[in-house]
């Protein structure tokens, strides 16, 4: 087995094959079909409201097609770090991360290690409710990196952050990955460098892209 074959092995591959996904009238996906490889990393980009929250939704299995099929990202084998930070607001960022984390020995200790890498120590013991609003992002992307899985979904994770703490940000994706298949719906511009990701356009409904993979 080769060594990407290897990092491969607990990465999933998701298909979206002719998914079609609308609100009321309104019709935010139609007939998209896109294949995330194994193992490789993307971000996902489109204009606000074009519908890439809907589509990690859809991964997520919060929300489901109105035609078409999606496959690979199977229940209980995904990371997820929601638009919103979904974070229990009386708990400190180490007992946020140990609280969804579901091996239950997992040391606090190694928790902290892990959060005071992108967080100032001093911030590990408070409440989250009063961390900045890039603090709690942190906390919810260490929450949803240390999560075991073989799809990991960031809607928006480097939201509120500074240009340094976004490196230190990416910096924690990249030593946390492991390989998985990693999917990042993102506005950020250089995002995709930072990540070393491919980028998928979503097509907006009734425009004129037809080829959303640009490699
Ligand atoms: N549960 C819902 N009920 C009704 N409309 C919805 C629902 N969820 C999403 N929508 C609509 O679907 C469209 C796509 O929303 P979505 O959040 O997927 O876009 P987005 O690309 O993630 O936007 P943003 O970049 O602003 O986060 C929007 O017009 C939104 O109002």
């Amino acid at each position: 087995m080769t060594g990407r074959e290897r990092r491969q092995a607990n990465a999933a591959t998701v298909r979206l094959e002719g998914v079609s996904k609308r609100f009321g009238l309104h019709s935010v996906l139609e007939g998209l079909t896109l294949t995330f490889d194994a193992g490789e990393v993307y971000c996902l980009r489109a204009p606000s409201g074009a519908g890439k929250t809907s589509l990690l939704r859809m991964l997520m299995g919060l929300e489901h097609p109105d035609a078409g099929a999606v496959t690979g990202a199977a229940p209980g084998s995904v990371s997820v770090m929601f638009q919103e930070d979904r974070l229990s607001e009386a708990l400190t960022a180490v007992e946020n991360v140990a609280l969804v984390h579901p091996d239950r020995r997992v040391s606090r200790r190694s928790i902290r290690h892990e959060l005071a890498t992108i967080l100032p120590e001093r911030s590990l013991d408070q409440p989250v409710a009063e961390l900045s609003g890039g603090m709690r992002r942190r906390v919810a992307l260490v929450c949803a990196m240390l999560y075991p899985s073989s799809l990991v979904l960031l809607d928006e994770p480097f939201t509120g952050l500074d240009a340094a703490t976004k490196r230190e940000a990416v910096g924690f994706v990249h030593a946390h990955r492991a390989g998985r298949t990693l999917i990042v719906a993102t506005h950020g511009e250089e995002d995709a460098a930072l990540l070393g990701a491919r980028t998928v356009r979503l097509p907006v409904p009734g425009g004129s892209e037809v080829n959303p993979q640009d490699g």
